[in-house]
C-alpha cells in the first residue's frame, strides 16, 4: 500500500480524502469511514485535530479506503445506512435503502396515523422488506402501528429482524418468508412495497455500485420491470381492510404503466408523489368498495 496514514485525526481525514479523490464525494466518504472506524465525531475532528488514533483503527481505515477505491459503496463498507433517521444494518442479501424510498414513508404516514388514532392500531404489510426500512420507519413514527415484513430472502429477513431488535421495534414487527402473498394471511390497512422494478435486460447497464453490490433479487422486475406490480395488483384485494391503501415505489418512467395496472385491477388512484429530485416515485391506490 502507499504511504502510511497519519495518526492525528485532522491529517488522517485529509489523507483519507486524498486517497478517495476518484470517488464521487471524497470528503463525505472519508469522513464517514474515519469517524466509523476511529469512533470519533465531526466535532472532535474540528476541536481536537491532533487527537491520536490507535493503530488498529488506522489499519481498519486503510482497509476501508482500499475497498472504497475498489468500487464498494461506502455504506456497504460501514455495514449500515441511515434511513428516515434510523440506523439500519445491511447484509449482502439486502438492498441498501435509498433516500428516495423515504418518499413512500412520508406519503403513507398521515394515513397510518389517522387509522391508528381512529381504530387503536394500524396493520401494515411491507412486501419485499429488505432491511425492514419501510416497515420500521412507519413503526418508529406511529407507536400504535404493527407490521409484517415479507421477503423471499431468508438473509434479508434475518437482517430486518436484527434491525427491528436494535431499534426496540421487535415487539411490533413480524418477519415472514414468502413469495409475495403466498404465505400471507390476515387483513391490513396498508400494503406497502418497493418491489424490484428494473427490466431484466437493463440490469447490466446499472452503475457498478448498484449492479455489483445490491442483490439481483432486489433489482430484477422481470422482462419489462413491471411483473411485481402485476402480482401485487392481482392479489392484494383479499388482504386489505375496508379502509386501506396500497403504496408502491416506482421507477421514474413507470408512472403510467403502473397506474394502468392498478386501475385495470379495480383500484382508484389515491395520490402520486415525487422524490426530492422531482422524479415520479410513489403511487398510492384505494379499494373501490369495502
Ligand atoms: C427493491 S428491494 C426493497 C427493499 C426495501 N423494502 C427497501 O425499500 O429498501 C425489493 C425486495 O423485494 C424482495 N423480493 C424480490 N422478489 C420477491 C418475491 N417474489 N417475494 C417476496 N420478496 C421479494 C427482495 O429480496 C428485496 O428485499
Amino acid at each position: 500500500m502507499a504511504d502510511r496514514l497519519p495518526e492525528a485525526l485532522g491529517p488522517l481525514l485529509r489523507q483519507a480524502q486524498a486517497r478517495l479523490a476518484a470517488v464521487d464525494d471524497p470528503a463525505l466518504d472519508a469522513r464517514l469511514i474515519v469517524e466509523h472506524f476511529s469512533g470519533t465525531t465531526r466535532t472532535q475532528a474540528i476541536a481536537d485535530p491532533n487527537r491520536k488514533i490507535d493503530g488498529s483503527a488506522i489499519a481498519a481505515i486503510a482497509d476501508a479506503l482500499r475497498r472504497r477505491v475498489g468500487g464498494e459503496p461506502v455504506h456497504r463498507i460501514l455495514g449500515y445506512r441511515e434511513f428516515y433517521g434510523l440506523r439500519l444494518s445491511l447484509s449482502p442479501e439486502t438492498l441498501e435503502p435509498r433516500p428516495d424510498t423515504e418518499t413512500l414513508v412520508e406519503a403513507m404516514l398521515p394515513f397510518v396515523k389517522a387509522v391508528a388514532e381512529r381504530q387503536g392500531e394500524c396493520r401494515i404489510l411491507d412486501l419485499g422488506t429488505g432491511t425492514g426500512a419501510i416497515a420500521l420507519a412507519l413503526l418508529s413514527a406511529v407507536p400504535a402501528a404493527i407490521a409484517t415484513g415479507i421477503d423471499m430472502s431468508a438473509g434479508a429477513l434475518a437482517t430486518a429482524t436484527h434491525n427491528a431488535r436494535q431499534l426496540g421495534l421487535a415487539g411490533r414487527f413480524t418477519a415472514l418468508q414468502s413469495d409475495w402473498f403466498e404465505k400471507v394471511s390476515g387483513r391490513y390497512h396498508v400494503i406497502a412495497a418497493n418491489p424490484p422494478y428494473i427490466p431484466s435486460e437493463d440490469i447490466g447497464n446499472l452503475q457498478d455500485e448498484v449492479r455489483n453490490f445490491d442483490p439481483r433479487l432486489a433489482l430484477d422486475g422481470g422482462a419489462d420491470g413491471l411483473s411485481p406490480y402485476r402480482i401485487i395488483a392481482a392479489e392484494a384485494a383479499r388482504f386489505l381492510e375496508a379502509e386501506s391503501r396500497i403504496a408502491v415505489e416506482i421507477g421514474h418512467t413507470q408512472h403510467n404503466e403502473v397506474l394502468e395496472i392498478f386501475v385495470a385491477a379495480g383500484y382508484l388512484p389515491g395520490g402520486a408523489f415525487q422524490d426530492l429530485g422531482g422524479n415520479d416515485r410513489v403511487l398510492v391506490f384505494k379499494r373501490t368498495k369495502p
